[in-house]
């Protein structure tokens, strides 16, 4: 499986551990309780990925963020290299926009962690659905020592119980089930589940211009969104209309 791959390519990754921050770390918690635009967004950058998307319209990185940076509420930049073509110098040049930018990738190291900050990011991903527990906990509270807040998400509610909802985490629901690529909607579900931990709630995968209305939306913090922001136009000026009460 694909995800597995990665984790496993993980120890062999070059990682940039010389410090290329320019600044102090940023709060996305913040970011989303200050967007104008609610449910905030995140909007991520990608190359490409395995369930097919290829970056085609907005490859030019400053292009994209020049174009929606008034209008979201932090950047997501996929540095994974083999499957996502990812590269962590991008989280580098993003930093002079001043938005929270969060580090995707699969980590599953403090060394990871420590590279995620040294490049200039502000939140780490973490994934229930294939950490354990204790790694979670220790991840979390190592990211806290660097001042930086964690993404950690969740597909399977089965894994609801590696949640370690310390006051640096936002909780991500992630609609694509990353063990067969698709989307596995239980958006309403989830936010049931979640919503007890009283942190913020950030919904994943797979929103667009066709289905945005149908999806429960206002119920989430934030909104992190690729492909179709990536791919054209309009997704933002709907979500800021609040066509989904
Ligand atoms: O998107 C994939 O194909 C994928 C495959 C395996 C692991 C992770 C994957 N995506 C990471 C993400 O969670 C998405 O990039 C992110 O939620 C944005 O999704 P979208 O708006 O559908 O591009």
């Amino acid at each position: 499986m694909i995800v597995d791959d990665i984790y496993r390519e993980n120890y062999s990754r070059e990682l940039i551990m010389d410090n290329k921050r320019i600044r102090n770390t940023l709060s996305l918690k913040d970011s989303l309780k200050s967007s104008k635009i609610k449910p905030g967004i995140i909007a991520e950058y990608k190359r490409k990925s395995p369930s097919g998307f290829n970056n085609i319209v907005n490859n030019d990185i400053f292009k994209y963020y020049n174009k929606i940076k008034e209008s979201v509420a932090g950047f997501s930049i996929l540095t994974e290299p083999h499957y996502f073509n990812g590269n962590q110098l991008d989280a580098v040049s993003v930093q002079c926009y001043s938005k929270p930018i969060l580090i995707k990738d699969f980590i599953s190291s403090t060394d990871m962690i420590k590279s995620s900050y040294m490049i200039g990011g502000d939140v780490f991903l973490l994934i229930a659905d294939f950490l354990d527990y204790n790694k979670i906990r220790e991840f979390i509270r190592y990211g806290a020592s660097l001042n930086m807040e964690v993404l950690l998400e969740i597909h399977d509610m089965k894994k609801i119980g590696n949640i370690y909802p310390d006051e640096n985490v936002l909780l991500g629901y992630n609609r694509r089930n990353l063990e067969t690529l698709k989307i596995e909607d239980e958006s309403e579900n989830a936010y049931d589940f979640l919503k007890k931990f009283g942190l913020p709630l950030v919904l994943e995968s797979g929103i667009s211009l066709e289905n945005v209305e149908a999806l429960p939306i206002k119920k989430y913090d934030g909104l992190l969104i690729g492909t179709a922001l990536l791919s054209g136009e309009g997704l933002i000026n709907k979500i800021a209309s609040g066509k989904n009460d």
